[in-house]
């Protein structure tokens, strides 16, 4: 069993591959579900479960026939029905200078034996932040129990979140465990609450319920904990029969106050792209291509 909450028969595995995450797409809908799948320790990451994550966001990100993810924790924990979204970096593997590969965790040994090698301590959970930031399609945190740490954070950077109503937990461990997550995880957090609910929410490490999440504007609904799965993939399946070029340009053009130069680049980028597919582009191209003079007369100056 992937999951409880999991329904197999909507889902097909898109890679074996992985240990510490699990990777779907829905058999007819242009979804993924991609979840932790370490409940037995809350869902948290060791450097090798981040590896994984990126690699199947990243895909995700490049398939042309995926409009949505779905990002969850799978559980619940046989050792004691715990459920989780995500605790956040694996404080068992954290060494001097970052989280460590140690143990089984092999993942990165085939990818990069330089940083196994060196012992370097890993904060790239940060990557994977931008990496949901960036990519051009909604990224919808599944929160079905804790989500506390660095797995707060990540549910602030998702695009939407659902929580379950019974089981989800929202806490900021951070200065607890002496770690701050200082870019999405608290300034960008504080956009959606306002900075002093932000203030209160690491300052004082209280746990919150999905309810409270709703109310403060970082958690967009709060779903019976059986439906939850369920509910994420109607909101996905709404999300993909919509036009993708006004989905990513709208993605985009919320992140751009807040993400500076970058923002306006990324945004940009895609204006750039749609420019592109204009016969005025066509004909720059095709006037360079052909060693003549463009001639752009019959193209309106647009007001
Ligand atoms: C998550 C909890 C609140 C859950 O409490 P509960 O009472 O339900 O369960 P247990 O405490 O008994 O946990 C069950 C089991 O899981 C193990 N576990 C839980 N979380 C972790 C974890 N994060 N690391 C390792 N192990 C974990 C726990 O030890 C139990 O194991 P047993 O063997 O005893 O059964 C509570 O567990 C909790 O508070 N967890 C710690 C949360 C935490 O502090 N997370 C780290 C915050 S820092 C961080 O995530 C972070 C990572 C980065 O990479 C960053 C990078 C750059 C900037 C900032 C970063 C950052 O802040």
């Amino acid at each position: 069993m992937v999951s409880e909450l999991f329904d197999p028969d909507r889902w097909e595995v898109v890679s074996t591959d992985f240990s510490d995450i699990t990777y779907h797409r829905a058999v007819d809908a242009p979804v993924v579900r991609i979840a932790f799948d370490r409940p037995e320790v809350r869902n948290a990451f060791r450097p090798g479960t981040v590896d994984e994550l990126h690699a199947a966001l990243d895909h995700a990100r490049k398939q042309a026939d995926i409009g949505c993810v779905l990002l969850t924790g799978n559980g619940p924990s046989e050792k004691d029905g715990g459920w989780a979204f995500c605790s956040g970096g694996d404080q068992s593997v954290r060494g001097g200078s970052g989280y460590e590969y140690r143990g089984d965790d092999e993942a990165a040994e085939d990818d990069d034996p330089t940083v196994k090698k060196a012992k370097a301590g890993r904060l790239h959970i940060l990557e994977v932040q931008r990496l949901i930031r960036f990519m051009p399609k909604p990224v919808i945190a599944v929160v079905p129990g804790w989500a506390v740490g660095g797995g707060h954070s990540l549910h602030v950077v998702c695009d939407m979140t659902l929580a379950s109503e019974e089981h989800a937990k929202f806490l900021q461990t951070d200065p607890d465990v002496a770690s701050f997550d200082g870019g999405f995880g608290s300034a960008y957090l504080a956009r959606q609450v306002g900075q002093k609910k932000a203030r209160e929410i690491f300052f004082r490490g209280k746990t919150y319920s999905a309810e409270e999440a709703v109310d403060m504007g970082m958690a967009n609904e709060s779903i019976p904990h059986a439906d939850l799965e369920d509910v994420a993939f109607e909101w996905a399946e709404e999300i993909t029969s919509k036009s993708p070029m006004a989905i990513r340009m709208l993605k985009f053009a919320f992140n751009a106050i807040d993400d500076g130069m970058v923002g306006q680049q990324v945004f940009a980028g895609e204006a750039t792209r749609l420019g592109y597919m204009t016969d005025e582009a066509a004909e720059g191209r095709d006037a360079f291509l052909e060693k003549r003079d463009p001639n752009f007369s019959e193209y309106p100056w647009h007001y």
